[in-house]
């Protein structure tokens, strides 16, 4: 336990959160009133059945969908994420909330260096060149950088997505089943990775998997069914 995280303010909220999809008879409740509250420096697992609602609530808490009813606060500068423009959703994205995603989500055109500094160019923010030298090197992607996404392995490619997620020194860093298309080896090595980010960095981080080991990596345990949770666990209690 770390008494420095431990009685900080959670850095993002969920209040009665609903996201309803179609209408009358095709009606799915996605989200079904979750309220949540995401500790900072802390790792947050979420899991549950295919189809529980764990991605539209990654989607709702970045601010990538717009809930149906309910409110996202992102606690450090007490904006309500859920009542912005797009536009405004988007700004933010770019430098409070970083995504990390199964599929990378890298740009093919792109060298790695330039994939890694997208979203400080897009926010026309200045490039931190110790942290970008530290964050890569951490990462062992520092001999990729000239290289194209398809010419780097699926670990160096999420290892690459992670740098670029972790640029912005993001308020959090939102993943989803960042590891799902990875081998066991360098999914391992993925999770020691977000373990040092959060323990080293003090990274605020929400990860959806489907594996159980994973999700025991993390220091709470939220699970979740039918757009509800329905329990979450402390993971660092007796370790
Ligand atoms: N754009 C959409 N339109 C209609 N229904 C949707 C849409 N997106 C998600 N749903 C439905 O909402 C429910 C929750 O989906 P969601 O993708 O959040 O689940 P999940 O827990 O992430 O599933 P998985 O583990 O399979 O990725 C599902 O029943 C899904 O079919």
């Amino acid at each position: 336990m770390n008494p420095a995280t431990d009685n900080a303010p959670p850095v993002l909220s969920a209040q009665d959160l609903m996201m309803i999809y179609g209408k009358g008879s095709t009606e799915v409740r996605a989200l079904d009133g979750i309220s949540v509250q995401i500790q900072s420096g802390k790792w947050t697992s979420i899991m549950g059945q295919s189809g529980s609602g764990k991605t539209t609530l990654l989607q709702c808490l970045s601010g990538l969908a717009q809930p149906t009813s309910g409110r996202v606060t992102l606690n450090k500068n007490n904006i309500t994420l859920s009542s912005l423009s797009e536009n405004k959703r988007a700004k933010l994205r770019r430098t409070h909330i970083s995504m990390v995603f199964q599929d990378f989500n890298l740009v093919p055109i792109l060298s790695v260096k330039d994939n890694i500094l997208l979203p400080l160019r897009l926010a026309h923010r200045r490039l931190d060149k110790q942290w970008f030298e530290h964050i890569t090197s951490v990462l062992k992607i520092d001999n990729r950088m000239r290289h194209l996404p398809g010419e780097l392995s699926g670990g160096q490619q999420q290892r690459a997505a992670i740098a670029r997620a972790l640029m912005s020194k993001p308020d959090i860093v939102i993943a989803d089943e960042p590891t799902g298309s990875l081998d066991s080896v360098t999914s391992d090595a993925v999770l020691d990775l977000f373990r040092s980010i959060v323990d080293d960095f003090g990274q605020s981080l929400v990860f959806v998997t489907h594996d159980k080991d994973a999700a025991h990596r993390g220091d709470v345990l939220i699970t979740m069914r039918d757009g509800k949770i329905i329990n979450t666990a402390d993971l660092r209690v007796g370790r």
